[in-house]
């Protein structure tokens, strides 16, 4: 059985503790929907055998589901419609393409009926070149520039749907790009409610300590808070359209209860401003955060209890301000491409390595494999817990309790602390770590000079290369001698 640290892991699933992963037939969460460990004891994802792909493309590779990616975004799309339904209101989904983005994955998300949230230039460049309808296409950031403004004020027919401002003085510094350009900008103001959610400190956006946002909160009685000052600020310039107000409270969240009181903190100074000015914005976002199943057991956040669980908060908090229910909007990445993706390695070295005395374990197995912290940084900057199987073959040696680790300088080059492996594994055997679709390629980088791994998506028997290998001539071409 996989030992974890820094999640919560639900109730354990017994036939788990088989070596080598579970017997024939769908492995289930964590690994992608259409993954199945077939009669030879290989398992293919989309109809595609893993040790044909791996020889194929090589390791590291990223793999996506598309049809998990796909059936994700629309079982959220679908449970918020419903849910909003119910109350009359309207709901939109904006991907986040953080999680990862590239031109095929943009399509994928239209296609799916949401639009794309974006937080940089590349990210912005991404989804345009991609073909997503400007209208449909968000841009966030604490310290925007002016190439970024610049384009999401012109392109498409009158600029991109929304720019979410962070600050005070952004306030004054879009309108002043709008105006310089002749156009008007769409904005939204991101907001800070105090409510902490999330995996991890550095994941976890809504509470005050930290550089996103503006808190809806006064410093002192009496006073207006920065929020409201921010929010009076844009009202007052005529570039400025101000769509709504946007709370994104953290990351892997897993319990709803913080949306509930984010978007009663939101709705609470949506009228506030509306009595002060008249003005009741029409959008509430309520950013993204949905949590996901990383290890076997986990339990993911249901799409329909968080779209049932937040339309009631927000038409409460609508009823309880005497305001008309809000258009909502939502962010999601992670849950999105988060568990339609894993990543392939190569298992090398295998080394046996005795703990000092009166540790837990008197020896721990140290595999080590192809890639490492360079395409997967989560478990060295947050803790973050991860499950590993060996993919190309079933074991009947025991298990044994292993450490995945990558092939960078660091001791610290840690993808997987804990997991049971069967005795035997060796050089030459595949591993696959599950749930690495979001946060994984796009916050990969190239230390040690190790080039980044390619990702390719499977569906119904065909691999469709998405973004190519990096190499080391790619690497030296950056290298101005
Ligand atoms: C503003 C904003 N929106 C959306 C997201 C996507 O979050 P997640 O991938 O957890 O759904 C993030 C990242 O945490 C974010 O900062
Ligand atoms: N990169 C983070 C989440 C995104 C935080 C952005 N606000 C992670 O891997 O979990």
């Amino acid at each position: 059985m996989t030992a974890t640290s820094g999640h919560d892991a639900g109730p354990a699933d017994d036939s788990r503790d088989l070596p080598g992963g579970l017997p024939d037939g769908p492995l289930g969460l964590p690994w992608p929907r259409t993954a199945v460990r077939r009669a030879d004891g290989s398992v293919a994802v989309g109809d595609v055998g893993l040790p044909e792909l791996a020889a194929a493309q090589g390791t590291p590779l990223y793999v996506v589901d598309e049809r998990d990616m796909r059936e994700r975004a629309a079982a959220l799309r679908d449970a918020m419609t419903t849910a909003f339904a119910e109350h009359g209101a309207e709901v939109e989904l904006f991907y986040a393409g953080k999680a990862f983005l590239c031109r095929a994955v943009a399509r994928w998300m239209s296609q799916e009926g949401l639009g794309i949230d974006t937080a940089s230039l590349g990210e912005l460049t991404t989804a345009l070149s991609a073909g997503v309808d400007a209208a449909r296409v968000g841009l966030h950031g604490n310290n925007k520039s002016d190439e970024e403004l610049e384009l999401a004020l012109t392109a498409g027919d009158k600029g991109i749907g929304r720019v979410v401002l962070d600050s005070l003085v952004e306030v004054d510094r879009v309108a002043d790009v709008a105006a310089g350009l002749g156009v008007r900008a769409r904005v939204m103001l991101r907001v800070t409610t105090g409510v902490h959610a999330g995996g991890h400190e550095y994941i976890s956006t809504g509470h005050e300590d930290q550089k996103f946002g503006l808190s809806v909160h006064p410093a002192r009685p009496g006073e207006d808070s920065p929020a409201l000052t921010a929010l009076l600020a844009i009202l007052a310039r005529p570039e400025l359209d101000l769509l709504g107000l946007h709370s994104h409270i953290g990351s892997q969240i897993l319990d709803p209860a913080g949306f509930d009181a984010a978007a009663r903190e939101v709705l609470r100074v949506r009228a506030e401003l509306a009595e002060r000015t008249g003005v009741l914005v029409p959008e509430v976002d309520l950013g993204g955060g949905f949590g996901v199943a990383y290890l076997p057991g986990e339990v993911e956040l249901d799409p329909e209890r968080i779209a049932k669980e937040t339309a009631a908060a927000v038409v409460e908090a609508a009823a309880e301000t005497g305001t008309a229910v809000p258009r909502v909007s939502f962010e999601p990445g992670r849950s999105i491409a988060g568990p339609a993706g894993l990543t392939l390695y190569t298992v090398g070295t295998v080394k046996p390595v005795r703990l000092p005395e009166g540790s837990e374990l008197a020896e721990r197995l140290y595999v080590s494999i192809d890639g490492g912290m360079g395409d997967n940084i989560r478990p060295a900057l947050y803790g973050a817990a991860y499950h590993a199987e060996l993919v190309g073959r079933t074991s009947s040696a025991p298990p044994v309790r292993a450490r995945v680790v990558g092939k960078h300088c660091e001791s610290g080059d840690i993808v997987v602390h804990d997991v049971d492996l069967p005795a035997d594994v060796h050089a030459g055997d595949l591993l696959a770590v599950a749930v690495t679709g979001a946060y994984g390629r796009s916050m990969a980088s190239t230390y040690n000079l190790l080039p980044r791994p390619g990702v390719v998506a499977v569906r119904d028997g065909e691999v469709t290369p998405l973004v190519r290998r990096e190499s080391v001539a790619d690497l030296l071409a950056l290298d101005l001698g």
